[in-house]
């Protein structure tokens, strides 16, 4: 999954038909290459646009003249409409936009390629577009399941509710779009109207964002903040500092995503005014018990009837509370998260992975919290350079005494995780690798159920780890200007994590992307055992579907929402 297709030509013929959304007869009809996650902009700058065009009667028909019982739903940015494609019998959702403020023809159709180019599993696919006259209409994949409160809120009597596993793959599956969004794309792009209305599902609960990007294309589309009809919809997800004035980021993303994360968890919507005063505001009510860890359990849904171990809760709700930090920059990477939340989508016997391993993350705050509340494997570089390999010395450029000094330094490190996971840390080392490989060798089922589907992170296998860590260590050394993890010593009293996100990210490359933190030598050194490796969730296609080339000669005619590069809290995905 998610390989690249460098068969992509600008030859329509050369792509192979795309399932139904193949047409003959449609002169208009611009063939959509194979699905790929994410596409090389090499191959993309020779594509033809991968959206259709349908003229306003195609749509008409398709939606049976746009008659209420078509209609899905009214959002901020128009009419939903179930479709079925005449040509084709695909089933699509027709989103007839606002006719007020709208763009000219020309405007339009860029912001359309735009979105057009943003494809992943987890992201809504646009299909097509329609321009006639004064008529706006985007075609969209139709996504047969509902959306996620139809399923968390609106429970039929008798209906199943959602179990802690799906919950977890419904929100790492989130996350896989969001990170795409911001990671992934370049400039990135900032959703701005993350809920849990837009996140839809499929008849396997494998969830796909909708509405993203779609803020220049109406007033009020995307960002429904600003339509009084939807405030109540989307109060309770808007960031601190949305409410405070200041511009939306990526970590206001991570922010929505983190009461999307409290609602799956606790079964609450995000603004409930059926509740106590007290509890109408889910993030208000919870604050509170984000400081007391023995409570988290009890944030869980009734309706889950317990069904989830007590590790597993713990440590959603830590990824939860870093989330809803109320500075951005305190919240972490959707990266970090994305991480985190595929090994509590995992199975296990225990129902949850027994180890999270450091090494997976971006920047070491998140793996401090998750170890604090179940067990994190904090498994040294030095020991998983042991572990993995016996030439580990000729893995890396270190002299020596720098190994020695490593040993040394991993067994201070060990002792602390010793000490902080107590139970288990006598075996964390021996289980390294085993801990690590779990994740890639437990699919998610929704993740198996389509090839087009976004596959769990592999990367989290340890041996890839461990070896890419050896490689990157030896040319970091020499490079000389890598950073450096601190262990936050000071954590031991805090429940709740500071992401430390302004020092880190903003340049780092994409396959060495080590967090970094202003500490002592002394800390230093110590970290040299547990730096952090961002291991691309996708290296092969890791390449931004925009190239700087492309962002500029789009720049003038469409941004979606793309956050300034050098704004961001992230890895910018063009510096490969
Ligand atoms: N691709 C799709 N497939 C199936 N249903 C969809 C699709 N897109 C939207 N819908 C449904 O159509 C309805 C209206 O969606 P829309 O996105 O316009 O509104 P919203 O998300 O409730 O509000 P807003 O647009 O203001 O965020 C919702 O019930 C949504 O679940």
């Amino acid at each position: 999954m998610m390989n690249c297709f460098p068969c992509f030509t600008s030859q329509k013929s050369s792509n192979p038909p795309s399932g139904n959304e193949t047409n003959e007869n449609n002169e208009q009809e611009v063939r959509p290459p194979p699905v790929a996650a994410v596409k090389h902009i090499e191959e993309r700058e020779t594509e033809q646009p991968p959206v259709k065009t349908f003229n306003f009667r195609e749509l008409a028909t398709a939606t049976k003249n746009f008659r209420q019982e078509c209609l899905l739903g009214e959002g901020g940015s128009g009419r939903v409409y179930k479709g079925t494609l005449q040509s084709t019998g695909q089933l699509v959702a027709v989103k007839q936009l606002d006719k007020h403020g709208l763009h000219g023809t020309k405007e339009f159709q860029a912001e359309v390629l735009s979105l057009s180019k943003l494809e992943h599993p987890n992201l809504v696919k646009l299909i097509g577009y329609c321009a006639d006259g004064d008529q706006r209409l985007l075609v969209f994949e139709f996504v047969s399941g509902g959306s996620l409160p139809d399923h968390l809120f609106e429970q039929e009597p008798g209906q199943k509710p959602i179990d802690w596993l799906t919950r977890m793959k419904i929100a790492f599956g989130a996350a896989q779009g969001l990170d795409y969004l911001h990671d992934k794309v370049n400039p990135p792009v900032i959703y701005r109207d993350l809920k849990a209305a837009n996140i839809l599902l499929d008849d396997e609960f494998y969830p796909k964002l909708c509405d993203y990007g779609l803020n220049n294309l109406a007033p009020g589309a995307g960002d429904s903040m600003f339509h009084s009809s939807c405030v109540m919809d989307t109060y309770g997800y808007s960031a601190p500092e949305y409410t405070r004035g200041e511009d939306l980021t990526v970590k206001s993303d991570v922010y929505s995503f983190g009461v999307v994360l409290l609602e799956l968890i606790t079964g609450r919507r995000a603004v409930d005014t059926t509740k106590p005063n007290d509890e109408q505001n889910l993030v208000a009510w919870a604050q509170p018990i984000f400081r007391d860890p023995k409570r988290y359990p009890d944030m869980a849904d009734p309706l889950l009837k317990k069904n989830f171990s007590e590790r597993g809760i713990n440590q959603a709700v830590a990824i939860t509370s870093m989330c809803l930090q109320e500075e951005p920059t305190a919240r972490p990477l959707i990266s970090d998260v994305m991480v985190a939340l595929n090994f509590l989508s995992m199975s296990t016997e225990e129902g949850i992975p027994d180890k999270v391993p450091i090494l997976s993350f971006r920047d070491k705050s998140m793996s401090i919290a998750l170890s604090r509340h179940g067990s994190c494997s904090v498994t040294p570089f030095s020991l998983l350079q042991k572990e993995g390999d016996d030439d580990s010395s000729s893995a890396s450029s270190e002299s020596e005494d720098d190994d020695d000094e490593k040993k040394e330094e991993s067994k201070g490190s060990k002792k602390k995780q010793e000490e902080d996971s107590g139970d288990e840390a006598g075996s964390d080392d021996e289980k390294g690798q085993e801990e690590v490989e779990k994740p890639g060798s437990s699919k998610s089922s929704s993740s198996d159920s389509g090839s087009e589907r976004a596959s769990p992170i592999d990367e989290s296998n340890a041996t890839a780890q461990s070896l890419e860590i050896k490689y990157s260590y030896s040319s970091e050394e020499e490079e000389g200007d890598n950073e450096r993890l601190s262990s936050s010593k000071s954590d031991k009293d805090c429940t709740s994590f500071r992401y430390d996100s302004e020092r880190n990210h903003d340049d780092s490359p994409k396959n060495t992307s080590i967090a970094h933190d202003d500490h002592s030598d002394d800390e230093e050194e110590e970290d040299h055992e547990t730096r952090l490796e961002h291991i691309q969730s996708s290296k092969s296609e890791a390449h931004s579907v925009y190239s700087d080339d492309d962002a500029g000669e789009e720049s003038g005619e469409s941004s979606l929402n793309r956050a300034e590069p050098e704004e961001g809290d992230h890895g910018s995905s063009d510096e490969e």
